[in-house]
């Protein structure tokens, strides 16, 4: 049976709905970004760039790095983003688009984020790469897909008991990211994170410029959480949402966040330009390693 053309969306040209792209332009390992200008800052290190393409939010770039085909890509902020980009890579490798099938042979791709992130440690400074073994998904998309064989409940029912988490938020998620690709880019360059992924920068991290959050403290009460060897690392937008919709579709993925902020201290990095510099480099040559 082939899926509806209200469902699976198709461009004029034949590409797929918000990404704007053909199978052919992508790689089988692609790098993600919240913001579209961190991809040309990217792909300036490729050897060659052969496909460049914006809708959007979503700005693509693959090329070849070292001798391997990547793609770059930006997902804007938020999981709500994560769940569009996410989704329509993988039917980009795993649906014939032209026959409206999903294909028999299914390919798993590799899914690194390298994005930016709050650390709610004192301990973990600015500048620190923390690489997430786990997210914690405070947004609740994964709770709109059946499957939910592999989410860790009994973490997720940990936090909620400990930290008092209010039934008028969607009740948090916990997902592993992908071993294997974890363990390629990681080293004594990079802290092993538990992350935490709001749905705002502001109110839902505990963010107070003009309007109060009902709960002051739940940043305090965040880092206050241990339950077996897991306590929460760091706040951003994205990884819960990676993570979830990568093992809900069989693929790989990694998130890499340089810690912008230290909200424990409320110090703010400096050199944060140089410091992403220096993170892309990093996980490109970790890469193709
Ligand atoms: O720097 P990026 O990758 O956008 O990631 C972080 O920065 C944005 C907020 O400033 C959110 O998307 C958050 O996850
Ligand atoms: O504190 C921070 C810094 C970057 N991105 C976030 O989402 N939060």
């Amino acid at each position: 049976m082939s899926l509806e053309a209200s469902e699976l969306i198709l461009n004029e040209d034949g590409s797929i709905y918000h990404l704007g792209l053909l199978p052919e332009e992508l790689a089988n390992t692609i790098i993600t970004v919240g913001d579209p200008a961190r991809v040309p800052k990217i792909s300036a290190h490729f050897d060659s760039i052969e496909i460049k393409k914006q809708k959007r939010e979503f700005c693509t770039h693959t090329g070849v790095y070292k001798g391997k085909k990547i793609t770059v890509m930006s997902t804007g902020m938020g999981t709500d983003n994560i769940d569009i980009a996410l989704t329509e890579l993988d039917a980009l490798v795993n649906i014939d688009l032209k026959a409206k099938k999903i294909k028999n042979k299914l390919t798993s791709l590799d899914i690194i984020r390298i994005g930016t992130t709050g650390s709610i440690r004192k301990e973990i400074p600015v500048g620190s790469y923390i690489l997430s073994e786990f997210a914690l998904g405070f947004d609740g998309l994964m709770h709109y897909y059946k499957d939910d064989s592999f989410l860790r409940k009994d973490i997720a029912e940990a936090f909620v008991e400990q930290t008092g988490w209010s039934t008028k938020k969607a009740f948090p998620y916990v997902v592993e990211g992908g071993k294997e690709l974890i363990n390629k880019l990681s080293s004594d360059k990079t802290i092993q994170g538990f992350t935490g992924t709001n749905v705002g920068f502001y109110g839902p991290q505990g963010r107070v410029l003009r309007a109060e959050v009902p709960d002051p403290e739940m940043n305090d009460k965040i880092a206050a959480f241990a339950y077996k060897r897991y306590s929460v690392t760091n706040l951003e937008m994205e990884t819960s949402g990676i993570y979830g919709i990568s093992k809900l579709l069989g693929h790989n993925a990694a998130s890499m966040n340089l810690v912008l902020a230290n909200r424990a201290t409320g110090e703010f990095l400096e050199n944060a330009s140089e410091m992403m510099e220096e993170l892309i480099l990093y996980t490109l040559d970790k890469i193709v390693q």
